[in-house]
Order: structure tokens, then C-alpha cells, then sequence
């Protein structure tokens, strides 16, 4: 579905990513692990197309990123960022049916509501929080109207940028198994940035750990306990 190849990308001639190359397929799970400031987020925008590389490509489905190509995807993606990044002052089912409401395609209020009805119904949430504010609800309550707002539409590609900051374990535990059964239900690519080995584990089925610009290591979740990787092993011993 998305092919990162060999990219590249420097911030006033310092250098952040020097060579990554990265392929998530439909209904594959990849985790980018790796420490704070190594340039995980900005992979994640130059994935959307939000950021252009200096050097290197993005593949979607077999085209190379392109203003066309960028405006066909962001109807076919879903996004979580840090925190849930809901409007405060709309009620929950705004928030969800946001893209409905104030896309280019727009829809109307009772179908957009139902919508997220739907939407809501998926991660756990019922119809009661639909007209409730975002500060009415707890953070994991927060985290999964983000994750009903990323899952409206279907999308075929999915981005969640640290999920489970501001979680406790539990609820983290929960929201990892939450995302896990979406990205199978919607058979999406899903791209997760986490610095969390639980979350990982329940999550992704290949890891990418980024560093200095380049993968440091690459595989399937079930190699990381057997992998020799230092910095790896400090991930995982924490
Ligand atoms: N628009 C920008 N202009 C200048 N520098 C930037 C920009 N975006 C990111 N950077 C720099 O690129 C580096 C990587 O940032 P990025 O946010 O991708 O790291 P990260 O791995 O996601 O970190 P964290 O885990 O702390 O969220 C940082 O040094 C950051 O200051």
C-alpha cells in the first residue's frame, strides 16, 4: 500500500533521516520505534505526504507521491496523534464526523451523525457520548473518540503517533487491543509510532527501530526477543 524509498531529510543541514527505506502492505501493522528526536514524526509526515523528502520517494499502491496522489490518500487515511487533538468545543459526534462535515464531499448533519454513531459503536463508546463535550471524558475515553475519528471512512491507510501517551497500563492495554482489532477489521496498512514495547507487542506485526537517520534494526515482532541489537535490548529491558 506505502513504499518509503531510501529517503532522506535534513532540517537547516542537519540531517534527521539519511536512508530509510520502509514497506507496509494492506492489513500489515508496522511499529517505528526509537528514541526521542530521531525523527520518527517527520517519517510519519513525509508517509502522508504532509512534508516532501530531499532525497528518496513514497510508492502509493505503485504511484509516486504526487499533489494528486496526496489528495486521493488523505481521503483513505486515518490519523492519531500525541493526545486525542479533539476541538473542546464541539461535541464528540463533531469531532468524530469532522472530515464529513468540513471536507470537500460534504455530508449532511444526520447522516454525518450516524456516521459517527457507527464510528463510536466500533471502539467501545456508546450513543450517550455522542453530544457530550471532550472534556467531559476521561483520557482513554479521549484516545478512542480519536481512534473512532481515524476509523471513519474505512481508511486504508492508518497513522497513530503514540497512542498510549498519558495512559495508564490498563487502559493502554486497552487501547493497543482496540487498535490491533481495527487494523484487522478495516485490513488497513497501519503505521504506529510508540516508544512502548508493551504496546508493540500487542500492536505490530514488523518492527522498525530508527536511528541516526537509518533503520538500526527490521523485523517481525516475534524476532525481537532473540535480536542482539543494543540499543534494541535497552528498548526492550524497560
Ligand atoms: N519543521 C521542522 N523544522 C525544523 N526542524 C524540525 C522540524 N520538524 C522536526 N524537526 C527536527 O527533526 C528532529 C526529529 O523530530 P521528530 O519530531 O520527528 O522526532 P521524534 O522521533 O518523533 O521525537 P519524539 O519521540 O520526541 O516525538 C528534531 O530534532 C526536530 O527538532
Amino acid at each position: 500500500m506505502i513504499r518509503l524509498d531510501h529517503i532522506a531529510k535534513s532540517f537547516g543541514g542537519v540531517p534527521v533521516l539519511e536512508d530509510v527505506s520502509l514497506e507496509i502492505v494492506s492489513g500489515q501493522s508496522l511499529a517505528i520505534l526509537g528514541r526521542s528526536g530521531t525523527g520518527k514524526s517527520v517519517l510519519a509526515r513525509i508517509a502522508l505526504g504532509l512534508m516532501a523528502a530531499d532525497a528518496g520517494q513514497v510508492m502509493i499502491d505503485g504511484a509516486p507521491m504526487s499533489a494528486k496522489v496526496r489528495r486521493g490518500l488523505m481521503t483513505q487515511t486515518g490519523v492519531l496523534f500525541q493526545g486525542a487533538a479533539l476541538f473542546d468545543s464541539l461535541p464528540v459526534w463533531e469531532n468524530v464526523a469532522f472530515r464529513l462535515r468540513h471536507g470537500p464531499k460534504r455530508v449532511r448533519r444526520r447522516a454525518a451523525k450516524d456516521a459517527a454513531l457507527e464510528a463510536l459503536d466500533k471502539v467501545g463508546l456508546d450513543a450517550r457520548v455522542a453530544d457530550l463535550l471532550p472534556s467531559d471524558l476521561s483520557g482513554g475515553m479521549q484516545k478512542r473518540v480519536g481512534l473512532a475519528r481515524a476509523i471513519l471512512g474505512r481508511p486504508r491507510l492508518l497513522i497513530f503517533d503514540e497512542p498510549n501517551s498519558g495512559l495508564d497500563p490498563v487502559t493502554a492495554g486497552e487501547i493497543d487491543a482496540l487498535i490491533r482489532s481495527l487494523v484487522t477489521d478495516l485490513g488497513a496498512a497501519a503505521m504506529t509510532i510508540t516508544h512502548d514495547m508493551a504496546s508493540i507487542r500487542a500492536i505490530a506485526d514488523e518492527v522498525f527501530l530508527l536511528d541516526a537517520g537509518r533503520a538500526r534494526w527490521q523485523g517481525p515482532v516475534e524476532d525481537l526477543d532473540g535480536a542482539k541489537d543494543p540499543l534494541l535490548a535497552r528498548f526492550l529491558s524497560r
